[in-house]
């Protein structure tokens, strides 16, 4: 009898399955499958029905399977020919796990959350006493996760974390820095388990500590997303979460791969939510499929509480009718102090660029790439389907210096010098230059309509007056009128936007 907190585990067993049709439902069919395994001395345990497949299942220790499969096939040798049953056969290297649990469905929905499908499943309701079936290497994660329902066991995340560099790096150390708070407040283990970067990937399954740089630096291994979906696999990991913390075109074609493997994926990379309109929907509906998730909230003002935002305005039936401000922290740095000071324009970039506020290469935010791509974020937000082609950019970078190599271009900063001075210098009186985003039209058609553009306005307007790298998102709605909410703060650098993503990764681990 199962124990009320007792999880008990039986391994090395084997399910001899028995299909046949319109058959099994016969009086006698079990009778004589109990009586053929008996006379062979075999026992059996857990004994299923099923019904709809119409097929038997019964449990057997996996050295007497092949004898079941053979006693069956000879008790059964007329009705086969018959062609009433068309298999017996056995599965073998399989775990019992019996528990008692009066929330199974919970239970079971970790389960499937984790790709875990028990292929037999009796339960004694009255009693909430349940037997699963699961292959051998489910079994330890199976039991984690009934631990963790029944005992209220720390769950355990296991982060593999793609990019450990401005973003990424701060997000190690603040994940190493509140594990053990969050471990005694929530009972969330966050545990990282892989770290890649662009050459090479670590892994250590019980979780890296302080030393992760070393490790990195020196570990052997190719970064591969194969070996880290094998990784996973291998050492039965559960409750698993990607975090993309690159700016890699490639790497996000790989995001399928990893929700179809049992991962969760938080992204501070805003490449896949601005793909092709058929490909954002398609990974959508492969993440409900899976009973994934995806979170992104720093793809937008980094930091700031945006996407939840507008979210939460749009599905709730707020009509919004226009979203406008200042999307990048880089452009904002750049403008706010190129606007009042001096220096000239590639010394304020290269400040930018040193305080970690800049895409990895930064003419993505010099070109006005980066903020199409957050005004487009938004506007799918609102179920606009406009495409990146849609956007209409005033692109800052000098068409020859598009297409040659970053550090180059980086060299050659001081040649876009004399062109920002006399557009600074041929403003009006008391005016300042601010690169803005417009999300406007009518936004209940398909498309709205998305700009991008490099404006001057008066030094005392609220947008004149923004300061450092902060970003401004005006939110216009039907119910606010003509006072928009407005969400204003740092909209770039390493530490406000690790802490946004290791907020979506609390996020999930809550609900996970
Ligand atoms: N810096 C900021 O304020 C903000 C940045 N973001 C986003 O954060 C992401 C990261 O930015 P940073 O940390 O500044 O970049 P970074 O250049 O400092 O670091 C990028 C990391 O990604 C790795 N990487 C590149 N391609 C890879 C691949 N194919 N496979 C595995 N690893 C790969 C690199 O080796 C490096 O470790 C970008 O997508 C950016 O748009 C989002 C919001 C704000
Ligand atoms: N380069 C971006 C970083 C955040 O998305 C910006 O400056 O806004």
């Amino acid at each position: 009898m199962t124990d009320k907190n007792t999880i008990n585990i039986y391994r090395n067993k084997a399910l001899v399955n028995f299909e046949g049709k319109n058959f099994l439902g016969q009086i006698g069919v079990d009778s004589r499958i109990f009586q053929a395994l008996n006379e062979g001395g075999i026992s059996v345990g857990v004994i299923s029905q099923q019904a709809i497949e119409n097929g038997i299942s019964v449990l057997v220790d996996e050295v007497d399977a092949e004898d079941a499969v053979k006693f069956l096939k000879k008790e059964f040798e007329k009705e086969a020919k018959e062609g009433h049953v068309s298999n017996i056969y056995s599965i073998d290297n399989l775990s019992v796990i019996g528990f008692v649990s009066d929330n199974y469905n919970k239970i079971l929905s970790e389960l499937q959350r984790n790709k875990i499908f028990p292929l037999l499943l009796s339960q004694i309701a009255s009693a909430g006493r349940v037997n699963i079936v699961v292959t051998e290497n489910q079994t330890e994660i199976t039991k984690n996760i009934i631990e963790t329902e029944i005992y209220g066991k720390p769950k355990t995340v296991h982060l593999a974390l793609i990019g450990h560099g401005n973003v990424g790096g701060t997000l190690v150390e603040q994940i190493l820095d509140s594990a053990y708070d969050i471990l005694k407040r929530k009972r969330v283990d966050l545990k990282i388990v892989a770290i890649a970067n662009s050459k090479k990937i670590a892994f250590n399954q019980t979780g890296f500590g302080s030393d992760w740089r070393q490790k990195i630096k020196f570990s052997q291994t190719d970064s591969s997303i194969e070996r880290l979906v094998e990784f996973a696999k291998e050492h039965h990991l559960e409750n698993l979460v990607m975090v993309d913390n690159t700016a890699s075109k490639d790497f996000v074609k790989h995001y399928p791969t990893f929700v179809e493997n049992g991962f969760d994926v938080v992204g501070s990379n805003k490449i896949y939510n601005t793909l092709p309109i058929s490909e954002y929907r398609d990974f959508r509906k492969l993440l409900e499929k899976n009973k994934k998730k995806y979170l992104y909230e720093t793809n937008v003002g980094a930091g700031l509480p945006l996407i939840d935002t507008i979210k939460l305005l749009h599905l709730s039936g707020e009509n919004i009718t226009r979203i406008k401000g200042v999307f990048s922290g880089t452009l904002s740095y750049v403008f706010n102090n190129f606007s009042l000071r001096n220096d000239k324009y590639s010394v304020v970039i290269r400040e930018a660029m040193e305080k970690g506020f800049t895409e990895p290469d930064p003419r993505e935010d010099l070109s006005g790439n980066d903020v199409a791509r957050k005004l487009l974020i938004l506007a799918r937000e609102l179920d606009l389907i406009n495409e990146f082609q849609d956007i209409n950019i005033q692109n800052l970078v000098p068409e020859n210096l598009l297409d040659i190599d970053k550090n180059e271009f980086i060299s050659r900063l001081e040649e876009l010098d004399s062109e920002y001075q006399s557009v600074k210098e041929n403003q009006k009186p008391d005016h300042v230059l601010r690169y803005v985003g417009d999300l406007h039209g009518n936004l209940q058609e398909e498309k709205g309509e998305l700009d991008v553009k490099l404006i001057s306005v008066p030094a005392n307007s609220a947008l004149g007056q923004l300061k450092g790298s902060d970003s401004i998102f005006e939110i216009y709605t039907e119910s606010y009128g003509e006072n928009p909410i407005v969400i204003m703060g740092a909209g770039a650098g390493a530490k406000v936007t690790a802490r946004g993503v290791f907020g979506d990764i609390l996020r999930l681990s809550e609900t996970k």
